[in-house]
């Protein structure tokens, strides 16, 4: 696989298309495709739409749309839908596409499980917002990491493959300074980059019209990269021109106010918390006796772990290290990824778990949200996820679980209506009250996998998965 001039990564075995076949092709039709096998949602929740302004008629029901044909857009976008292999839209699209796309525009907070199709939502209106002829940029989009920030670059690559739409990155590492002026319609990128480019004047923001934050719950906490959103959002022209579009799988409440504010007057859609996770993850648990014994487990694992493909998180960036350094030493294949590598290598071992070069990776949090590769069948939470220690900080004696990144963590199996599964492995008095207390949270029960007997351990392991 490479990664051409553009910084596009080209992905032929994960959930997001390949930009690379996604060439310009006018005799592709705006019509649904025939096979109804990627339809593959089955959603059993309910969303709850909370209009900013009533409707001018009152009696007419909430308007949600059963086809993308119902939207209006432009044949171009609904070409290269279909060529997405979309057929109709999931529940979240359904909901707010036809919120998204009024005129004039309304904000937007959005709340949808993982793996039920948020990007093509937002992705839609960035590219029905921006006009082509104006070589400016017109919608920009924020993600917390730059693995999230590519796949969604390769969604609107897909997505606007009829459309003559112009995109650039604002990641680290990526322009040379030497870039004085950004002309792309469309810029995705992480806060601080883009903050950068705007404060540079490399980026003109006086003809933004659409603004987006996936994983919105983590882009406004103060505690995770709020600060660095909000000074984006200050520089964007104070005529209210700008439509904010806010997307996530949670929206914890101490982050549901300021996303009021940020995003003023939004129409929102909401889940209850005991909607979060998805059913079709089923969740798991394994007993270790130690955190020795959590790495023999792992290890006895490894056959199961590389049926599908899965992701390992721990807590801390040497623990992903190690833990890698050690399973490789020991003739197993797998791959570690987190922050402190450095972009380049980040992209190659992201790409190389797409394409399923490498079919075991061993993570921080830094990927535990947005990331869709369809092939994941399993994630292991080697650590639970723990407040106040997004990427492995440590030091806290008595932590509470993170009931988001957990959420976000196992949401990167089950995909779209697919079977997945999660185990948390527990190891003392700590982590098994952790775990009670994401059970009570999740209102997900999580179920035993036996540990002493390795045969067991698999016949349970392999049922769990059919
Ligand atoms: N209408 C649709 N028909 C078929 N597949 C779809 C449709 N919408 C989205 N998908 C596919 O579903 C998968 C998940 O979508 P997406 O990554 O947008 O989920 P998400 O809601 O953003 O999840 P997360 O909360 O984890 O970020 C992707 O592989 C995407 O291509």
């Amino acid at each position: 696989m490479e990664k051409d001039d553009d910084g596009f990564y080209t992905a032929p075995v994960g959930g997001v298309p390949n930009p690379e076949t996604t060439k310009p092709n006018d005799a592709a039709a705006a019509t649904p495709p025939s096979n109804e096998a990627t339809d593959l949602i089955k959603s059993t929740f309910d969303v709850h739409v909370t209009l900013a302004q009533q409707q001018e008629d009152k009696s007419s029901p909430l308007y949600s749309i059963k086809s993308f044909e119902e939207l209006g857009l432009h044949e171009d976008l609904l070409k290269g839908i279909y060529d997405m292999g979309f057929t109709k839209p999931s529940k979240i699209q359904e909901s707010a596409l036809p919120l998204l796309l009024r005129d004039p525009a309304e904000n937007m907070i959005g709340q949808s499980q993982s793996g039920t199709g948020k990007t093509a939502a937002f992705v839609l209106t960035m590219l029905s917002r921006v006009d082509f002829a104006k070589n400016k940029p017109q919608a920009l989009c924020l993600a917390p990491s730059r693995e999230l920030a590519r796949q969604i670059m390769s969604v609107i690559a897909a997505m606007g493959k009829f459309t003559s739409v112009q995109t650039e990155y604002a990641i680290k590492d990526h322009l040379p300074r030497s870039v004085t002026n950004i002309t792309a319609h469309v810029v995705v990128g992480t806060p601080g980059t883009m903050t950068d480019l705007i404060r540079r004047r490399v980026i003109d923001v006086s003809d933004v019209k659409v603004f987006v934050l996936d994983e919105a719950d983590n882009m406004l906490d103060k505690d995770g990269l709020g600060d660095q959103t909000l000074r984006v959002k200050n520089m964007l022209p104070r005529s209210g021109q700008t439509q904010i579009v806010l997307f996530s799988a949670t929206f914890p409440d101490h982050v549901r106010t300021f996303a009021s504010k940020f995003a003023p007057n939004a129409n929102k859609i909401e889940l209850k918390r005991n909607e979060l996770a998805v059913d079709s993850i089923r969740q798991f648990y394994m007993d270790c006796r130690s955190e020795e014994h959590k790495y023999d487990v792992l290890v006895s694992l490894y056959h199961l772990l590389t049926i599908g493909q899965s992701i390992i998180f721990c807590q801390q960036r040497r623990t992903a290290d190690r833990i890698a350094q050690r399973m490789t030493a020991e003739g197993h294949k797998v791959a570690s990824l987190h922050g402190a590598k450095e972009g380049s290598e980040r992209d190659s071992i992201i790409d190389g778990f797409r394409e399923g070069r490498e079919k075991v990776l061993i993570t921080t949090n830094v990927i535990s949200r947005g990331i869709d590769v369809l092939q994941v069948n399993m994630v292991v939470n080697y650590d639970l996820p723990l407040m106040n220690d997004r990427e492995g900080a440590g030091g806290n004696a008595d932590p509470q679980p993170d009931i988001e990144t957990y959420i976000h963590r196992i949401g990167r199996t089950g995909r779209f209506g697919r079977k997945g599964i999660s185990i948390n492995f527990v190891h003392d008095k700590n982590t098994w009250s952790q775990m009670e207390t994401i059970e009570k949270a999740t209102g997900k029960s999580i179920t035993r996998i036996e540990t002493t007997d390795l045969d067991v351990m698999e016949e349970q392991m392999k049922k769990a998965m059919k």
